[in-house]
């Protein structure tokens, strides 16, 4: 049997990430809701989150070896956002939409994937965003994640 490809390597490449992220973030910077939360962001951002889930779905090491990131600094760039739950659904919605504009893989297996992991995370974010200190600490490692409970993507006979 061959081998099951990574969620990362089933998207594409780094490209496939970078462009879905500068693609939401356009549309985020324009939206009634989450446009100021996002106003101040870092010239950077985009392309660390970008190489934040990249990474987190097995693919190149950039945001740990080139961007300097870390499981706990991504965490501590939420920490204190105040974010709730109106504000997770309209980045849950953005993004999808995003995907689907930028022909991201649509089979069912990867999209059920990939919308398990925005789920998690998503609501990680919300719930670190109400606290004040750091609860991940320095060393922990990147997330990772898989194909779950699909056991694979989708290849038609
Ligand atoms: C799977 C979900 C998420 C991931 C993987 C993620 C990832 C990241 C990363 C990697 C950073 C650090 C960027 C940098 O180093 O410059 C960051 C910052 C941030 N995130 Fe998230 N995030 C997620 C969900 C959310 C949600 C749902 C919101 C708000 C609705 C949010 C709001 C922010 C804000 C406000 C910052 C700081 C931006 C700045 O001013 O520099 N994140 N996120």
């Amino acid at each position: 049997m061959s081998k099951v490809p990574t969620l990362f390597e089933w998207a594409g490449n780094m490209e496939t990430f970078e462009t879905l992220f500068s693609r939401f973030y356009d549309k985020v910077l324009k939206d009634d809701l989450l446009g100021d939360v996002f106003r101040n962001m870092s010239p950077d951002h985009v392309q660390h989150v970008a190489h934040f889930v990249a990474e987190v779905f097995g693919g190149e090491k950039q945001y740990t070896n080139q961007d300097k990131g870390s499981h706990s600094s991504m965490i501590g760039k939420h920490i204190g956002k105040m974010l709730d739950e109106e504000k997770r659904q309209r980045w849950m919605q953005l993004l999808l939409v995003t995907a689907d504009e930028v022909g991201l893989k649509s089979d069912p297996e990867f999209r059920s994937a990939f919308v398990g992991y925005l789920e998690w995370g998503t609501r990680i974010a919300v719930i670190n965003s109400r606290l004040i200190n750091n609860p991940v600490d320095q060393q922990e490692p990147m997330p990772s994640w898989g194909w779950g409970e699909t056991g694979g993507p989708y290849i038609p006979e």
